[in-house]
């Protein structure tokens, strides 16, 4: 990050010249024919170093670019000093400038590859320790709840980084889980969420994890407040408390407080965002269900990544390949969004998890410098799993008016060889038709041949797509733990080096704290109509409106 506003640099000028000279000439069909060595030039094989068997795949080619576009994109990254801005956040300088923190995610999965100094750093392998007892102590049954019963229900009560991750990861590596074990996660304050979890709990055999960083968060403070009153209504004795709730945080003051023991907490640092915390006792719940050994390996996969995007030149760089591939379309072509399309059902919590990842990270219009900036940041992330999303929101993607890039994402192969694999050979057909039809579309030419020529105009018209709408495409050979690792780090790197570009810091989320500072007001307002004060009228009468229904 030099300080100045990415516009400013010279390979940011030479990119938007490039848009403006050759759009028209930029089109996939064209560049397929003309190069025939396009798929070889543009992907990439990630091999782990450390566990050659964790590899990925990584097909740009179906991308809006030449070789002179990667050159001058990769031209930005050196102008943006996103290879020196890597090197702080590994040595654990506070690139997180305006909390002044460290942004070291990398040293909850280092395995003492790197020399990370931060105060916090070497306590890692302590708490993993702590982790590891814990988690296996409740898988084998020798934690007891307070009736001498084993625990076979978990539930992870946490909001935002302390519940998408795990979520998203225990729904990912299902096929490793204790499947007698049921892992459940309440987030949202709405009462519902918690009372349809209870219903599903026998007190004797719960375990509730409290799941919060600054554990201040009011949704997660009020759910772990109703969940110990329901647990209190059977158990009657606060002693019993200590067999049924462990805390996850950086806050031993507040979880004290909360009457969960110090022996229960597992502990964390501030230089873990949120949405960057799966990797540290945020994990805990993931610990539980896939068991401490498939945990570590999840964490090696990453590692592996992380090694990969320190390491590698940045034009074999794939965490730097999707981030400039991204930029390209997000500040030159006018893209608002970015699809994570993954063909794999254990992957239908991804597009959510990242749309924190990435929309809290980089949803940002002010650099660090404090100037406002004059182009496009984060994009917004969407998505949802193949093949439900062809039957839904693809037509948009097809024939819509707007340029959607998306990331196909799949597995060669499956947990699930149902029916000889045959489910999972149509999935992939669609996963490998998707882009192909959204690159190449059908000419006019091509469907008229295919109606024949009684066919309307109109109707020829209405079966035409333009093509020309790219795509990546990442594969890997099955969804392990470790390449579910790598996969989740190669993102949290490309949303970094983005960032780095954009000239903004990815780790803060002040936008976030406005919406509770207005609530808290209000709550205190919500009683009598004489105290809802200080309001615009629209809020003033739909509080009215609440306060003609209230009951207690
Ligand atoms: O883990 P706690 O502290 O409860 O925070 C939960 C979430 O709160 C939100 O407001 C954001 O700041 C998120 O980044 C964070 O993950």
């Amino acid at each position: 990050m030099s300080g100045r506003l990415a516009s400013e640099y010279s390979s940011w000028k030479k990119l938007q010249g490039i848009y403006d000279s050759q759009k028209s000439t930029l089109v996939l069909k064209d560049l397929f024919t003309q190069d025939p060595e396009r798929f070889a030039k543009f992907s990439k094989d990630y091999i782990s170093k450390d566990d050659p068997s964790t590899t990925l795949f990584l097909d740009y080619s179906k991308n809006l670019i030449t070789q002179e576009v990667i050159d001058t994109l990769l031209g930005l990254v050196r102008e943006a000093e996103v290879e020196s801005y890597r090197d702080k956040m590994f040595a654990g300088e506070h690139i997180n400038t305006s909390e002044d923190r460290a942004v070291l995610h990398v040293a909850l999965r280092n395995f003492n590859d790197f020399s990370i100094q931060e105060a916090g750093a070497d306590e890692v392998a302590g708490v993993l320790e702590h982790m590891k007892q814990f988690s296996n102590a409740v898988r084998s049954g020798e934690w007891k709840g307070y009736t001498g019963k084993n625990i076979t229900t978990i539930v992870n009560i946490g909001i935002g980084g302390s519940d998408l991750g795990p979520v998203m990861v225990t729904e990912a590596l299902k096929p490793y889980s204790k499947r007698d074990l049921t892992a459940h996660f309440v987030s949202n304050i709405d009462g519902t969420h918690i009372a349809e979890i209870l219903r599903l709990c026998d007190p004797e055999r719960t375990l509730f994890i409290i799941a919060s960083k600054t554990f201040t968060t009011q949704e997660t403070i009020t759910n772990a407040e109703s969940a110990r009153e329901w647990f209190l209504s059977s158990a009657g004795d606060k002693a019993h408390v200590a067999k049924h709730f462990v805390a996850l945080s950086t806050n031993t003051k507040a979880v004290t407080a909360f009457g969960i023991s110090s022996d229960n907490m597992f502990q964390f640092w501030d230089w873990v965002g949120g949405r960057y915390s799966l990797w540290s006792a945020i994990g805990l719940s993931i610990a539980l269900v896939i068991g401490y050994d498939n945990f570590e390996q999840l964490l090696k996969g990453a590692h592996g990544m992380d090694k990969h995007f320190k390491e590698t030149p940045l034009e074999n760089n794939l965490p730097v390949l999707l981030a400039i591939i991204g930029i390209w379309y997000n500040d030159f072509y006018g893209s608002q969004t970015h699809a994570l399309l993954p063909y794999d059902q254990y992957l239908h919590k991804f597009a959510d998890y990242f749309q924190q990842g990435d929309m809290e990270s980089n949803g940002k219009f002010i650099t660090k410098n404090g100037h406002r900036v004059n182009y496009e940041t984060g994009p917004i992330i969407w998505g949802a799993s193949g093949t439900n999303g062809q039957h839904s929101f693809y037509q948009l993607v097809h024939q819509g008016t707007k340029l959607i890039p998306a990331d196909f994402i799949a597995p060669a192969t499956t947990h699930n060889p149902i029916a000889h694999s045959k489910h999972h050979r149509i999935l992939l057909s669609n996963f490998f038709a998707q882009p192909e039809a959204l690159a190449f579309g059908k000419t006019e030419e091509e469907v008229r041949k295919e109606l024949g020529p009684n066919a309307s105009d109109t109707l020829v018209k209405s079966k035409v797509f333009e093509g020309n709408r790219p795509s990546n495409s990442i594969m890997f050979p099955l969804l392990t733990p470790s390449t579910l690792g790598a996969l989740i780090a190669l993102y949290e790197h490309k949303i970094f080096v983005q960032g780095v570009i954009w000239g903004i810091n990815s780790f803060d989320q002040m936008g976030v704290e406005l919406g509770k500072v207005l609530a808290k007001n209000i709550l205190a307002q919500l009683e009598k109509p004489e105290d809802v004060k200080g309001h615009d009228s629209s809020t003033t009468g739909l509080i009215h409106y609440y306060q003609k229904f209230r009951k207690e």
